[in-house]
């Protein structure tokens, strides 16, 4: 998870201003009392989901880097996150999965875990998140392969539009040994068979 944090943005009292508008426009009363603060809650909230942007992944997994002669594959699984699709600005969420086969370095755990959550909080579209995720490990730790898999629910197919609330998207990226299928596969058997 990323720490919770002071919002301490330059833009917070002009993004106000525009969800006060935002909420005459919808047809309310911006005055009322249970909305006065709404506007600020929402900016905060928006900067919050989209902090991401000024947090560096690359730099997250560069600082707990440790050579390491492992080389089989290690996988980080159900990696929670929560995103905004950047067509609606509504939530997707669900759970990533990454592997990675080292090559002569290996990162802390919980880094690969942050590396999702600094790219899930972008505006995003969940096939750009899986490359983005998987580049990031690719160009860090130059590792033999990677491998990213991210499941989730898209509220803006769910709550509107095609109003589908069961529909799962499933997608992948890879690299290096993971072209050979009998690498994918290993990796979706340890995915979907858990033992503890
Ligand atoms: N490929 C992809 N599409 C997404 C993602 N998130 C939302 N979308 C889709 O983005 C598309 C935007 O299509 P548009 O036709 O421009 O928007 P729309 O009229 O609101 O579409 P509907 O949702 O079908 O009502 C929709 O099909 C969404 O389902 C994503 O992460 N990846
Ligand atoms: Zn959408």
């Amino acid at each position: 998870m990323l720490e919770k944090e002071e919002i301490d943005s330059p833009n917070l009292e002009e993004l106000k201003s525009h969800y006060r508008s935002i909420i005459t426009l919808l047809g309310e009363d911006a005055e009322r009392e249970g909305l006065l603060k709404t506007p600020e809650r929402v900016a905060k909230a928006m900067l919050s989901l989209t902090k991401g942007y000024h947090m560096d992944p690359h730099e997250v997994l560069r600082s707990a880097k440790f050579k390491e002669e492992y080389s089989q594959m290690v996988i980080v699984k159900d990696i929670d996150f929560f995103s905004l699709c950047e067509h609606h600005m509504l939530p997707f969420y669900g759970k990533a999965h990454v592997a990675y086969i080292p090559n002569g370095y290996i990162t802390g755990l919980s880094k690969i875990a942050r590396v999702v959550d600094i790219f899930s909080h972008r505006l995003q579209v969940q096939e750009r998140m899986t490359l983005q995720i998987k580049e990031c490990i690719q160009e860090t730790l130059n590792p033999l392969g990677v491998m990213v898999v991210v499941e989730a629910k898209h509220m803006c197919m769910q709550m509107r539009g095609v109003e589908k609330q069961n529909s799962i998207t499933t997608t992948s990226d890879f690299t290096g040994a993971f072209n050979q299928a009998k690498t994918r596969e290993e990796f979706m058997n340890l995915i979907q068979h858990g033992y503890l």
